[in-house]
């Protein structure tokens, strides 16, 4: 199966004189991921509108992901790896091989579509059980502004808001007696979010007092706009750091041989594939 793979580093790394002297193990570090983040989710709730909103700050038009892609995210000191998944049902085998060694896995689901929430129980949280034991989870409902009258009119076309075109179209419909834009209808309350939250939380045999509250951990977010997009990734990373000090402490203590140190290898052997 082929599998289409992007691979983006936001902050294009300049390099210094100082930077030269870098010893060797910092400059492995400094290209090799610390931790991983997927987005699983059904197709068209809006996953790479989320990452190429948080990469680019841009809300680009979007094909269907086919396979998965990645990008390099470089917070601070940090590499982290987001994981694009495709939603189309003819991808699913691949979500599980995506989400191993996972630090952080983001459920995402259309706040206009009930169905894209029901999903995320049924066919993407078993994908989760290749993540690492510490991943944290978060349950984001993208799109929200499909549900806000005052980003209606711009999305109103032909009497159904173009991005839900593919799902069945539920409409407040216009009266001829009043002004107000037409919005589409929400299907997914905030505490619907909240309660599969805590459903993950069981499932994954996790106790809910020592895990991270439903309330931070639960998003809605519009790659549209941008409103909340920022603060999910951030708080995300935030919340992974942990695990990247715990990683790179262990790597140090138990030094791995890359085959790189020793003389060149052929390109075919130093050919990355993404899955
Ligand atoms: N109004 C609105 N439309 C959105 C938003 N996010 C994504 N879309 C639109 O929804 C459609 C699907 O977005 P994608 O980002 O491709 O969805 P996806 O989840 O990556 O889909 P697959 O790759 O098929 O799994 C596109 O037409 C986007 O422009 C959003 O926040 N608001
Ligand atoms: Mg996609």
């Amino acid at each position: 199966m082929k599998v289409n793979c992007t691979f983006e580093i936001v902050s294009p790394v300049r390099v210094s004189r100082r930077r030269m002297k870098r010893t060797m193990p910092e400059m492995k570090r400094a290209r090799r991921p610390d931790v991983k983040l997927v987005i699983l989710g059904d197709m068209n709730v809006g996953k790479t509108s989320l990452l190429h909103r948080y990469m680019d700050k841009k809300f680009n038009d979007t094909i269907s992901t086919v396979g998965g892609a990645f990008y390099l995210k470089q917070w601070g000191p940090y590499n982290i790896s987001l994981w694009d998944t495709a939603g189309r049902e003819q991808f699913h085998g691949l979500g599980s091989m995506y989400c191993r060694g996972a630090s952080a896995v983001i459920l995402t689901y259309d706040v206009t579509n009930w169905q894209s929430l029901a999903e995320l129980e049924e066919r993407f949280l078993s994908l989760t059980d290749t993540a690492n034991h510490d991943c944290i989870y978060s349950v984001v409902g993208n799109k929200a502004d499909l549900t806000d009258p005052s980003n209606a009119e711009e999305d109103y076309e032909g009497g159904c808001p173009v991005h839900t075109q593919h799902y069945a179209c539920h409409l407040i419909p216009p009266t001829s007696t009043t002004t107000v834009s037409p919005v589409a209808t929400r299907e997914v309350q905030k505490e619907d979010a909240v309660a599969l939250y805590q459903r993950i939380l069981r499932y994954k045999a996790l106790d809910e007092r020592l895990s991270p509250p439903a309330e931070r951990m639960c998003f809605e977010t519009s790659a549209k706009t941008g409103a909340n997009v920022d603060e999910l990734f951030e708080t995300l990373f935030e919340m992974v750091l942990p695990s990247i000090l715990r990683m790179r402490s262990e790597s140090e203590a138990s030094p791995t041989i890359d085959l790189e140190d020793y003389g060149p290898v052929s390109s075919k052997q130093t050919k990355v594939g993404c899955c």
